[in-house]
């Protein structure tokens, strides 16, 4: 499934019009195609409200009016705002006239049972106008079905804040200041807003709707579909070396737990050994539950010595490390290995050197790439995909940035927005699996792009799927990580 932010949208229809499509036709086809998606949703007695804007969204409006009115659906077409200004929207309201369909004045008084929503889409800056705000204010209080066209209105295409400067003092997020929609049809592709927050909240069910036009973005969203298919065989005459060995720099005799739960989403994920460099007193918690693993005692110490494991294929060090200068020269040393490593939690810390021989995946929460980054939580959390691959890209290094919709980004610009996982995840320990997983699929797969996003997926579909027998806000990590077994195995007989 593709994403596309506003600037590629904008250079499609350049595209589009330089070979002779024009932006006329693509605007009859993309309400046509709205056409086809909503009038499903909406009762031939249902009186119909189409609020349409001066550019090409209003334009999208226009054209779907025409359709709904030729197929008897009782609608009534206004432009609040003033009428259309682009060229576009322009000849396609005078077609629309000419067929002898009227646009009618607004009456905030007449009543509606569906609202659609043509104001502003990808061309939006924000803040919004206060003529629009009144609208959107009126039509959120509305007792209708509220449908988007392309984003909500009062919503960037890109960004998830919903005002135009993120240090303001006073955000006031009002939910009067974009439309509350219970669907929304992209045009072309996802727009990334849906994947961030608040905006996500905004656009209700999402769909999205043909416009005519060949499909090509680097920003796509996970499916079950390409995880089934990426996902290593392991074939019969398999021994314990065939999967490789893993390498966790992992525990402390302050944070024994997450090392636990690192090499019990290491071992559940493939790898055919695991060795944990950790201290004395973390390896007696381990082994006690996962016994399969190996240990490299007084790990953090000797490996920052620069004494390493052989014959390791993947590595990840940062779960439960208490000792940050020594984290450090650890990570120096495992980056002169010709192997996948990732660094997580108390590694990332006060990293700065990215240079290393094989390919390198760090895993922040928001809280952290703040911190690797010099920009707010919440210029972050409101431009996910976009730093997330601006930072992957200026350090040629994958990004894995957590939270909801967590955020791939490779350096050769390839982006994933990963759809499973929910709020149960919120808590100390999530993180720590997904640095297990991630090291032993590396271990698993020949490809560590493919690796990254299965870890990732699949993380968030063992939390998915324990929510729907258990309780959300009860789920701890050591709960459905014991779902790998389950997950894997539905993955497994799909392939
Ligand atoms: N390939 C595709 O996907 C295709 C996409 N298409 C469609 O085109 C849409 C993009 O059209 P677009 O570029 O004309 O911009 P659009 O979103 O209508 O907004 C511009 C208007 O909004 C206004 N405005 C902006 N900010 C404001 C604010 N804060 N407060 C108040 N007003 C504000 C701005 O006013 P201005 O500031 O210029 O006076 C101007 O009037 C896209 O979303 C999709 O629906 C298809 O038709 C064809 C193929
Ligand atoms: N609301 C949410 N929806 C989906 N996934 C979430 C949500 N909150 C957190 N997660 C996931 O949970 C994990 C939390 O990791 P992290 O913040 O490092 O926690 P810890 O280090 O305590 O284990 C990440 O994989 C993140 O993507
Ligand atoms: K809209």
């Amino acid at each position: 499934m593709y994403i596309h932010q506003a600037e590629q949208i904008k250079k499609i229809d350049n595209q589009a019009s330089e070979q002779g499509f024009s932006l006329f036709s693509l605007m009859e086809n993309a309400g046509r195609g709205l056409f086809e998606k909503i009038s499903p949703l909406l009762k031939k007695e249902n009186q119909t409200l189409i609020l349409c804007g001066r550019g090409n969204n209003g334009g999208d409006g226009v054209v779907l009016a025409r359709y709904l009115k030729q197929a008897g659906f009782h609608v009534s077409l206004v432009f609040p705002l003033s009428e259309p200004k682009t060229k576009t929207a322009k000849q396609h309201l005078d077609y629309y006239l000419q067929q002898d369909f009227t646009v009618e004045k607004w009456n905030t008084n007449d009543r509606y049972d569906v609202i659609i929503d043509c104001l502003l889409g990808i061309g939006t800056k924000l803040p919004l106008r206060s003529d629009v705000k009144n609208v959107v204010s009126w039509c959120n209080q509305q007792d209708a079905l509220r449908i988007a066209v392309d984003i909500p209105s009062g919503v960037q295409a890109d960004r998830g804040d919903l005002v135009v400067s993120e240090e303001s003092e006073q955000p006031n997020i009002q939910l009067n200041h974009a439309f509350l929609a219970d669907y929304t049809f992209s045009l072309h592709g996802y727009k990334p807003s849906i994947f961030l927050l608040p905006s996500g909240k905004y656009f209700g069910k999402t769909d999205v709707v043909s416009i005519g036009l060949k499909q090509t973005s680097n920003v796509n969203l996970l499916t079950e579909e390409s995880v089934w298919k990426t996902f290593p065989k392991r074939n019969d005459a398999a021994h314990k070396g065939t999967f490789g060995t893993s390498l966790l720099v992992a525990g402390s005799d302050e944070m024994p737990g997450s090392a636990v739960l690192a090499a019990i989403g290491a071992i559940r994920s493939g790898t055919g050994k695991l060795i944990m460099a950790t201290s004395h007193l973390a390896a007696t918690t381990i082994a006690s539950r996962v016994p399969e693993a190996t240990f490299m005692l007084n790990g953090l110490e000797t490996i920052s010595e620069g004494e390493v494991p052989e014959k390791i294929i993947a590595a990840g060090i940062g779960p439960g490390i208490a000792d940050i200068t020594k984290a450090q020269k650890a990570v120096d040393e495992l980056m002169k290995l010709d192997i996948p490593l990732v660094i997580d939690a108390g590694a990332l810390r006060e990293r700065k050197d990215w240079h290393a021989r094989g390919p390198v995946i760090i895993t922040p929460h928001p809280g952290e790439f703040s911190r690797l980054t010099g920009r707010s939580v919440k210029e972050i959390q409101a431009n996910r995909i976009k730093l997330a691959r601006k930072f992957s890209k200026k350090y040629d290094l994958a990004v894995v940035l957590k939270g909801k919709y967590s955020i791939i980004a490779f350096p050769n610009g390839e982006t994933f927005v990963n759809p499973t996982g929910n709020s149960g995840l919120a808590k100390g320990g999530s993180g720590d699996v997904l640095t297990g997983m991630l090291v032993s699929m590396l271990a698993t797969h020949d490809n560590y792009q493919d690796a990254v996003k299965n870890a990732v997926y699949i993380h968030g579909l063992c939390a998915d799927i324990w929510i729907e027998k258990y309780s959300e806000t009860s789920m701890v990590a050591s709960d459905f990580a014991q779902l790998l077994p389950e997950v894997l195995g539905k993955i497994e007989g799909n392939r």
